[in-house]
């Protein structure tokens, strides 16, 4: 699916009608542009300020298993908030932001159906970082077994991200089909897709530091 750069005046309903041909067709849908570079900044600086703060919890321990000495790379370190933090304003845009996106997709999709679900709540805002230094998250779904989550929505905050230099490439493997979906972690980018088994993915090894913010909408 090749993404799609939004506009400023792009309306609502513009951007969901996106979202719903996307997801329908592709299960992926990626928004460049996504609130604009000053807004974007603002949530990047919140989210920075939280990193140093020093709150984000330990990611898994992962053994290299490439390398012969016992070396652990430390993958996915993540902090959960609500956005009614302190400190967080921006974050809790963002967040308001993609709820109106999805709510409102809801209701347009056929039926009051985007997919077969109809949306009726999220989890808390993910913060995730990958602190570089190879570390990555293997090929996994999101939602594996039906535990209610059903469109997992990322936020990327990475400037002047280049995969070839960084790495970190997120790669979907959507099912019955043998193309993948490359996704770079670019700066302002917001990316939907299908939580459960028709979105295997995995996010390649990070070569910089890596932000992203998820939410994961449930029916
Ligand atoms: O950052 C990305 O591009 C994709 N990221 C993921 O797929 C992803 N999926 N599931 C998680 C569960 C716990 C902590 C981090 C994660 C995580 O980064
Ligand atoms: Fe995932």
């Amino acid at each position: 699916p090749n993404s799609y750069y939004m506009d400023p005046s792009d309306s609502l309903y513009e951007i969901c009608h996106r979202v719903i041909r996307d997801m329908t067709q592709y299960g992926v849908c990626v928004l460049n542009n996504f609130l604009g570079k000053e807004r974007g900044l603002c949530v990047l600086n919140e989210v920075l300020d939280m990193y140093r703060s020093g709150i984000f919890t330990a990611g898994q321990l992962v053994s290299n298993p490439a390398s012969t000495e016992a070396q652990t790379i430390r993958s996915d370190l993540i902090h959960w908030i609500d956005g009614k933090e302190a400190n967080c304003q921006y974050i809790r845009q963002l967040i308001s932001q993609v709820d109106n996106i999805i709510l409102r997709a809801n209701k347009m999709a056929n039926n009051g159906k985007m997919g077969d679900y109809v949306i009726n709540g999220r989890t808390k805002a993910m913060v995730a970082c990958y602190p570089g230094s190879g570390s990555h998250y293997v090929k996994h779904v999101d939602n594996p077994n039906k535990d209610g989550r059903c469109i997992t929505a990322i936020y990327y905050l990475n400037l002047d991200w280049d995969v070839k230099r960084c790495g970190g490439l997120l790669r979907v493997f959507p099912e019955g089909t043998n193309q993948v979906a490359d996704i770079a972690p670019i700066f302002d980018r917001m990316l939907f897709f299908w939580s459960d088994r028709r979105n295997p993915h995995e996010v390649q090894p990070a070569y910089d530091t890596r932000y992203a913010i998820t939410l994961w909408y449930f029916d």
